[in-house]
């Protein structure tokens, strides 16, 4: 009997309490005077009408609805589409706080899977991937791949290395160690787990290219002792490093050669013609031409080559493919292009020429069109008021932090070697 009155005392304490707390979660979370006399509103005729369970009822009911605005009006991460497990994949992206690693980070995130970013941050950036920190699907590692990794993974997009050439050449030994050693890493990690692993390699395994445009079938033409060297063999060697791990331990690998590519994110200090050109011209300083300014690239933004990585992933072409914009220009053309848009009076100035700078560089992409159906979308002059804009509002936060970015020169690192191999 005692037994019995003690559970029915704490039954009605635990029903008095739940109440309580309703009350309060709806007090708390209506914030508005007007919306909370109306819910009191409710509350009070329905303490009249019914019984207390009722009113347990209709507390739950208006404490539900009102969470349910309040979690769609404090939402603080982008949409994210819902998969059910069978097509939710778990996926690593190295390299995934850097310019395009968030990019893909991005895309992975709203397509509804579970990415995983690991980066050292050497050139990648916290701030790019913020907005997903806390996120369930979402985890940030500070890592450096030269060290082994041990996490399950179903694939695993390969894109830690720095890209721009005063970037990979200010510590060469870096570069070749995270182009190898951490290639070999990510392989050993696809093998152990069984995933897919996609190489991010480049258009720099043409060099200086002789054949033009460059087809995925092209050798290149490297200089193997040259200054861009720990970047250009770094990635060759990474290839031949997927392509044993194909052939000898069943690895499913997938190499994506990407040719220029720029947009927001994009370091101020990336030292990368695009962000260069863009920055001194938002300054009015002098746009900084390497050479003549008659060498070419193409540039790709970034949103289509983040579509064709994911194609490419997806598809069954274990080969190598070309991911670029086949549109061409020179760079001086480029120069004037870019003070045009941004509506700069800067001059343009002519430097030395850099070493070993490639003179021709354009995609073959018909082996993308044909077997991943794959196309570059976005025209040069939207991609880059996208860019301009991006670095726009980048210089008023540089400023507001009372920190004004210079354009990075392409030259070695002070105190080491300068000799011109
Ligand atoms: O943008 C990219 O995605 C590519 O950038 C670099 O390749 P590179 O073509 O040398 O890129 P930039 O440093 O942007 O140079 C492009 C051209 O502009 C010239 N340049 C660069 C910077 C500058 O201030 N002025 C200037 O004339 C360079 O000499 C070169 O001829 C990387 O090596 C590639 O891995 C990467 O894929």
């Amino acid at each position: 009997m005692k037994k019995r009155m003690v559970w029915l005392i704490t039954g009605i304490n635990r029903r008095m309490m739940k109440l309580l707390i309703a009350l309060a979660l709806i007090a708390y979370s209506a914030k508005f005077r007007h919306s909370f006399s109306i819910v009191s509103l409710i509350l009070n005729r329905s303490l009249q009408e019914n019984g207390e369970l009722k009113i347990e009822k209709k507390i739950e009911e208006v404490g539900f609805f009102f969470s349910k605005i309040i979690y769609i009006f404090t939402q603080k991460y982008p949409p994210v589409k819902f998969l059910s497990e069978k097509d939710r994949k778990r996926i690593l992206i190295t390299g995934g706080a850097g310019f395009v690693g968030s990019h893909l980070a991005d895309k992975l995130m709203m397509d509804g899977h579970e990415v995983t970013v690991v980066d050292n941050f050497f050139t990648g950036r916290k701030r790019n991937v913020e907005h997903w920190i806390g996120h369930e699907n979402f985890e940030l590692i500070n890592h450096d791949v030269v060290e082994p990794l041990y996490i399950e993974v179903d694939q695993i997009y390969h894109l830690a290395s720095p890209a721009s050439p005063p970037n990979y050449m200010y510590n060469p030994i870096k570069t070749l160690k995270t182009n190898t050693i951490g290639t070999l890493n990510m392989l050993g990690l696809a093998k152990r787990v069984g995933a897919r692993l996609l190489l991010a390699s480049t258009s720099e395994v043409y060099g200086d290219p002789e054949v033009h445009p460059q087809s995925e079938d092209y050798w290149g033409h490297v200089n193997p002792i040259g200054p861009r060297a720990c970047y250009d063999e770094g990635k060759r060697v990474a290839e031949t490093m997927c392509y044993a791990y194909m052939k000898q331990e069943g690895v499913e690998v997938r190499v994506a050669r990407i040719f220029n590519t720029f947009g927001p994110r994009m370091h101020m200090n990336d030292g990368r013609v695009v962000s260069n050109f863009i920055l001194q011209a938002l300054q009015g300083e002098a746009l900084t031409v390497y050479g003549t300014g008659s060498q070419t690239r193409a540039f790709q933004y970034v949103s289509d080559l983040v579509n064709g990585l994911v194609a490419l992933m997806n598809s069954n072409v274990s080969s190598p493919v070309n991911l670029g914009n086949p549109e061409e220009h020179t760079i001086l053309e480029f120069a004037k292009l870019i003070k045009n848009l941004v509506g700069s009076r800067s001059q343009i100035q002519f430097l030395q020429e850099a070493q070993d700078d490639p003179q021709r560089r354009k995609p073959d992409i018909r082996k993308a069109k044909m077997l991943l159906g794959w196309d570059p979308v976005v025209p040069l002059e939207e991609g880059l008021n996208k860019t301009i804009h991006y670095f726009g509002r980048e210089l008023e936060y540089q400023a507001n932090n009372q920190y004004i970015p210079k354009p990075k020169p392409a030259r070695i690192k002070k105190g080491r070697s300068r000799h011109n191999l």
